[in-house]
């Protein structure tokens, strides 16, 4: 009957989180590990590259980057929690070629950097320094490499699950399932209230990473800027900032260093490529420039499109109302001379 299927259903996914959360071999081994110090990672500049680094030191500069924040300190966050949270996470990301574990690091560090090099975090209480940093290390989990297009084409379970930013309501859903496994909770020892709160800023932040979120967003959040809007304490307000600032650390490889950016726009294109071969061959139709690889030479010219129509009107925006973040501003003007180069050569 009904409540045996629950029943079930509930096992299942009970069976799935275990499967979803890091071992307590892995736990044990982070938390005995010394974690090295924010300069040494570089973790406070724009200029950010994760490259180098091994996977094991991707959690420590995680971890670092919490409690540098003194997040760990302020909501009583357990560290073995906290470390089986972080491995957790990034189990839960699948290996695919941008939207990985990686492309979530990155995105975290440049809303650590924007927080403490950008000066952003006198605008931001601890509990949403908090839920910011946790909503963009877990804002792209469980990715399949395709985006919202292609689960409402294939009808795939998502899309039916949901309807409109099919992806980032996974995501969310994905965050929830880990928060909510055994010692992965790093809320645990938060109020009621803060609990609320926190967790419906991670909704609302990762939601907004959904680019046709940006959209009609940005245009409320201009008006507000034109307005000399300064008072970013109501909720509304700080919402509407808190969903501009993920996206502009959703979009900051375009601002990194050109070898970084020309690196990264490779892993960007050979993931849409591999959609595009799935539309040709599974859905037999002609998938868009950006994800045909037999027009792959238009795509410096996409590149400039990319950061004329979404990259550099946030960042323009960003740094003149918060003039330390300034360098993605700049990063990207630079990127975009390099794209228009390569542009005018083929
Ligand atoms: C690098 C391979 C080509 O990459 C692009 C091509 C076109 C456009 S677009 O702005 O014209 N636009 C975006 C909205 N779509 C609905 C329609 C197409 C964006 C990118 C791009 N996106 C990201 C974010 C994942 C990172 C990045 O570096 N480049």
């Amino acid at each position: 009957n009904a409540c045996k299927l629950m029943a079930k259903q509930k096992v299942a996914l009970e069976c799935l989180s275990y499967h979803a959360t890091a071992s307590n071999d892995a736990t044990e081994m982070l938390v005995k590990e010394n974690i090295p110090s924010a300069g040494n990672f570089n973790l406070y500049s724009f200029t950010f590259i994760d490259f180098e680094l091994n996977d094991v030191e991707t959690c420590k500069a995680t971890i670092r980057m919490f409690l540098e924040c003194n997040l760990v300190q302020q909501f009583h966050i357990p560290y073995d929690v906290l470390c089986r949270w972080v491995l957790s996470v990034k189990k839960n990301y699948r290996p695919v070629k941008y939207h990985n574990w990686r492309h979530a690091l990155n995105v975290t560090q440049t809303m650590f950097a924007m927080f403490k090099t950008g000066k952003m975090d006198r605008f931001m209480s601890d509990l949403e320094m908090l839920g910011l940093l946790v909503a963009c290390l877990c804002h792209d989990l469980d990715h399949r490499g395709t985006n919202n297009a292609f689960q409402t084409k294939t009808e795939s379970p998502l899309a039916i699950l949901y309807s409109t930013s099919t992806m980032e309501h996974h995501h969310f859903d994905q965050c929830v399932m880990i928060l909510n496994t055994d010692s992965n909770n790093i809320f645990q020892a938060l109020s009621p209230e803060d609990y609320r709160k926190v967790m419906k800023l991670v909704e609302t932040a990762i939601l907004s990473t959904d680019l046709a979120m940006y959209f009609k967003k940005r245009n409320k959040f201009l008006e507000l800027i034109d307005n000399g809007e300064f008072d970013w304490q109501s909720d509304d307000k700080k919402e509407l900032l808190s969903g501009m600032m993920m996206t502009a650390c959703d979009v900051s490889a375009i601002a990194k260093p050109w070898e970084v950016q020309h690196r990264v726009a490779k892993l960007v294109a050979d993931e849409f490529f591999d959609q595009g071969d799935l539309e040709k061959m599974q859905l037999k139709e002609q998938p868009i420039a950006m994800m045909d690889r037999e027009r792959k030479d238009e795509l410096p010219q996409m590149q400039v499109g990319f950061i004329d129509v979404i990259c550099l009107p946030l960042y323009r925006v960003l740094s003149d109302t918060f003039p330390w973040v300034k360098p993605l501003y700049q990063g990207t003007l630079e990127n975009r001379q390099n794209w228009q180069d390569l542009a005018e050569k083929v």
